[in-house]
């Protein structure tokens, strides 16, 4: 059986990380429950650490594993910076439509995510929680706005209503597979080693023969 969310004993043809990142409390632990899981829980507690899960999708014809990294937006509850961003092939910046605070916060988590992930990572922007529309306290137009000016993709959701959420996840996975596919066929930025600089230093591809244990700087559950 085959649909687009795979067969799971279909080998895996790519695994690709894809960090959530934001504000304490804007719901990015919900969006992934909402992907990963059709979930959703009103009483969701702050994240302490990192966590990740993983979903198992079709694109074109291949088997993607989506292996999406939920941290804590709290400071205190952080983990290692450099280690939850090594290996993102993929970024979603999280913030709350309601709090304008967790937008204006995006330009200091964009730099962050700058500083430590891949040059060619994926970024879309996120406005959650679009289910609470009375209370908006960012125009679409700003978040379009910054999208633009930061060279993002941007997207409006709701976990809660399940409004966008797999349409954002699969825009980014889509867009990291059309990059990665292209990469594969192309050597525009091999090093002198004729090695894809993008390919290089962050697993982007993780063959599916490394999947069964010999997959290099992951830990978490699965
Ligand atoms: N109305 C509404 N509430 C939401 C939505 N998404 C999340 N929430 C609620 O917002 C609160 C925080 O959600 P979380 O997913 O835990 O937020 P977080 O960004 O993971 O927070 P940290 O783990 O502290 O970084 C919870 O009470 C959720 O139920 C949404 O789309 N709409």
């Amino acid at each position: 059986m085959s649909n687009l969310y795979g067969d799971y004993n279909q080998k895996i043809d790519y695994v690709f990380k894809v960090v959530l990142i934001g504000d304490s409390a804007v719901g990015k632990t919900q969006l992934l429950a909402r992907f990963a899981r059709n979930e959703f829980s009103v009483d969701s507690k702050a994240t302490i650490g990192v966590e990740f899960q993983t979903k198992t999708l079709v694109i074109d014809n291949k088997t993607v594993k989506a292996q999406i990294w939920d941290t804590a937006g709290q400071e205190r509850y952080r983990a290692v910076t450099s280690a939850y961003y090594r290996g993102a092939v993929g970024a979603m910046l999280v913030y709350d439509m309601t709090k304008r605070q967790s937008f204006d916060h995006m330009a200091k988590w964009l730099e962050e995510l700058r500083g430590h992930a891949d040059k060619n990572i994926v970024i879309m922007l996120i406005g959650n929680k679009c289910d609470l529309g009375s209370l908006r306290a960012v125009p679409t137009e700003d978040a379009q706005e910054f999208a633009q000016r930061e060279n993002l993709f941007f997207m409006e959701t709701s976990a809660l209503e399940a409004t966008n959420v797999e349409t954002a996840f699969l825009t980014i996975l889509t867009e990291i597979y059309r990059i990665i596919s292209k990469k594969s066929l192309t050597a525009d930025d091999d090093d002198a080693d004729g090695n894809s600089s993008l390919l290089k230093g962050t697993r982007i591809i993780i063959p599916s023969e490394q999947e069964s244990g010999k997959r290099g700087g992951c830990c978490g559950k699965s």
